[in-house]
């Protein structure tokens, strides 16, 4: 061992003069390593969607924000970092028998019927139904596996499906991967603030922008009368985005046919018009 780090793990303060050429300093100067890309994976941009807190929404959001891209005519994947709940393989119809290898060590993401290319543990796993109660360090490296031994090929955009709250993966996935800005999604309820605050820290502590908030659930419009029903009560999210300065990119209605499209896997014939705000802010601050 070199004597700079020796020196180093014997001291609790080092007393050199310089850290030069020390790895320990370069640990500490760069953070932990960045996970390779695939040398088959030439993604231009990664984005990941967050909650604060389950049961928002946020795989739909990622697919219908992943089906407003590619109608956009950009290139686009979306890796499923929610590993113990992954939904994305279903919502599109998607099954493991699909998933292809290059070798021993490269897979090939399954495309949907609308062309975005997916990644998911149920694409890997014959029964989707099993349960996963692997613990964070076994998460953390599927997510490697997802993007260093995933042939992405050429992307404009990947977008990362989070699991919910602020855990070990994606901590894993704001620390290992390119991520270059965040999405978070909200519902309309009181807890808004507490949840956009603690996803919003993260990805500060962690020194990643926030694109936006897009808010999931904020109506229904009754399909006889037309008359808007606030099912979740009044949005808090324009107060939110006003102390905070973040954008609201989307404000999605529930619609029983988005739900029914999406339980049937036919997802790729979706078509939301109400991510528009998070199109642009993705176009105008992601080029390609
Ligand atoms: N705006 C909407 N209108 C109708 N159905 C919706 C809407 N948003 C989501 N859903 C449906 O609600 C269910 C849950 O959505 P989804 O799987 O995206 O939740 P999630 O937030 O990813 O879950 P979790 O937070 O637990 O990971 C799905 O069946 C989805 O199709």
């Amino acid at each position: 061992m070199a004597q700079k780090d020796q020196d180093c793990q014997e001291a609790s303060s080092c007393s050199r003069s310089s850290c030069e050429g020390c790895p320990e300093h370069e640990k500490e100067a760069h953070g932990p390593q960045k996970f390779p890309q695939n040398p088959g994976s030439f993604v231009k941009h990664v984005i990941g969607v967050v909650s604060g807190k389950g049961g928002v929404g946020k795989s739909f959001v990622t697919a219908s924000l992943a089906n407003a891209l590619v109608k956009a005519g950009h290139r686009v994947g979306i890796l499923d970092a929610d590993i113990t709940g992954p939904s994305i393989p279903k919502m599109y119809g998607l099954t493991a028998d699909q998933t292809r290898a290059v070798d021993e060590h490269t897979l090939l993401p399954v495309t949907t019927a609308n062309g975005i290319k997916v990644m998911s543990l149920n694409l890997i796993i014959q029964d989707p139904e099993q349960a996963v109660i692997w613990r964070g360090p076994i998460l953390g490296q599927v997510i490697q596996q997802f993007w260093s031994d995933v042939a992405w090929g050429q992307l404009d955009y990947l977008l990362v499906d989070m699991p919910p709250g602020t855990g070990d993966v994606p901590l894993t996935v704001f620390q290992s991967l390119p991520v270059d800005g965040i999405f978070i999604v909200t519902s309309p309820q009181d807890l808004v603030r507490m949840i956009v605050a603690k996803a919003w820290n993260m990805a500060q502590m962690m020194k990643i922008p926030v694109l936006g908030m897009i808010e999931n659930y904020s109506y229904l419009k009754c399909p006889d009368c037309g008359k808007i029903i606030k099912v979740f009560g009044e949005s808090h999210i324009d107060e939110v985005s006003k102390s905070t300065g973040l954008e609201v990119c989307g404000n999605i209605p529930i619609n029983p046919d988005y739900a029914q499209l999406a339980d049937e896997g036919r997802f790729a014939e979706m078509d939301v018009d109400f991510l528009d705000g998070a199109l642009k802010k993705v176009e105008s601050t992601l080029t390609v």
